[in-house]
């Protein structure tokens, strides 16, 4: 029986900008979204119906709930193909902890509708499978292209971008759930910024690119450090490790990123957060090399 796997990678927001809420409770944001080499593995093989079975270490925290983004995003890949439910046998070996700001969900959601695609010769194109990925949340159709991009609108107008090169990265999360929704009103609470989206670097070298990432920002870090104070520790744990050069939280946290100049300086400060914080989750990773 023919069984296609894929990698459903990380999404880190390398800086988020959060404007005012719209009538319709969504924010307009600005962002530039990058993938890891790390992430969830995701498997889908032909079968008499549709059915979803979860391995992994987060894969018992989330349980085999039938409104998983995955299965939202194959009953809707089947009305759109006008099939009916997918027959089809996905597992998912969840890596990735769960609302952790790194979009985990929406990309099983986008891997499994690829995968999908092709185990059942679906003809269906890229721009609509893009619109079926919407309906998983605003960052489906991102996590479903897996490119780094410029984001806009409320995260669903995206313009590839090829230019930023490989960056050496540290991913930390401190072991608890950060959730969107709350953190999104949270930053409602507060005088709110603009999702302005700046002019890109003159120069794409990873120390130019550092440079200008490190005068953005992640408007949604403060409102998510006032819920969750084991953000600050993670900022805290992570600047304090050798040759950091930029630390934020990612999307809506509460996973942590650090930027470092070289894959070495990265290995070595994931051994050693690894080593002071063993209920943290933390990895060493490459981003933007797709
Ligand atoms: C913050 C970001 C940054 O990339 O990522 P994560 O932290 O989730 O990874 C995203 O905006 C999250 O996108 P996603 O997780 O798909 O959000 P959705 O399920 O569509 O929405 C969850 C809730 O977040 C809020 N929301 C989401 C997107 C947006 N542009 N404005 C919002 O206000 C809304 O309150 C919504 O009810
Ligand atoms: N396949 C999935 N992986 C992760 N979370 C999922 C999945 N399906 C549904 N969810 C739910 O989606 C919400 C957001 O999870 P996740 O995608 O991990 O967040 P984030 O985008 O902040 O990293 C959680 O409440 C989780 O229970």
């Amino acid at each position: 029986m023919l069984v296609l796997t894929a990698l459903a990678p990380a999404k880190i927001n390398l800086f988020l900008h959060v404007g005012a809420v719209d009538a319709d409770g969504y924010h307009p944001l600005s962002s530039l979204v990058a993938f890891a080499d790390v992430g969830d593995q995701v498997s889908v093989e032909p079968a008499d119906s549709l059915s979803l079975d979860l391995t992994g270490p987060f894969g018992e925290a989330l349980g085999a709930a039938p409104d998983n983004l995955i299965l939202r995003a194959l009953r809707r890949l089947g009305e759109v193909a006008g099939t009916g439910e997918p027959r089809l046998k996905v597992t998912l070996d969840k890596r990735l902890p769960i609302a952790a700001g790194l979009g985990g969900g929406s990309s099983d959601a986008g891997a499994v509708l690829k995968l999908a695609r092709q185990a059942l010769s679906l003809d269906i194109d890229d721009a609509a499978l893009e619109a079926v990925a919407g309906v998983v949340g605003a960052d489906g159709p991102m996590c479903l292209r897996m490119r780094t991009a410029w984001a806009e609108g409320r995260g669903d107008v995206l313009t590839d971008e090829p230019r930023l090169p490989p960056l050496a990265a540290v991913l930390f999360n401190p072991g608890v759930p950060s959730p969107t929704g709350a953190v999104y009103r949270a930053y409602d609470a507060v005088p709110v910024r603009s999702a302005d989206r700046p002019d890109p670097p003159h120069d794409w070298s990873v120390a130019a690119v550092i440079d200008w990432l490190s005068v953005q920002r992640n408007d949604l870090q403060s409102p998510a450090l006032a819920l969750t104070p084991a953000i600050a520790d993670a900022l805290a744990s992570v600047s304090a490790t050798p040759q950091v050069a930029l630390t934020r939280m990612s999307g809506s946290g509460a996973t942590v990123f650090g930027l470092y100049p070289t894959e070495a300086a990265a290995q070595a400060a994931a051994r050693a957060l690894a080593a002071a914080h063993p209920h943290a989750w933390v990895t060493a990773t490459r981003l933007a090399v797709q």
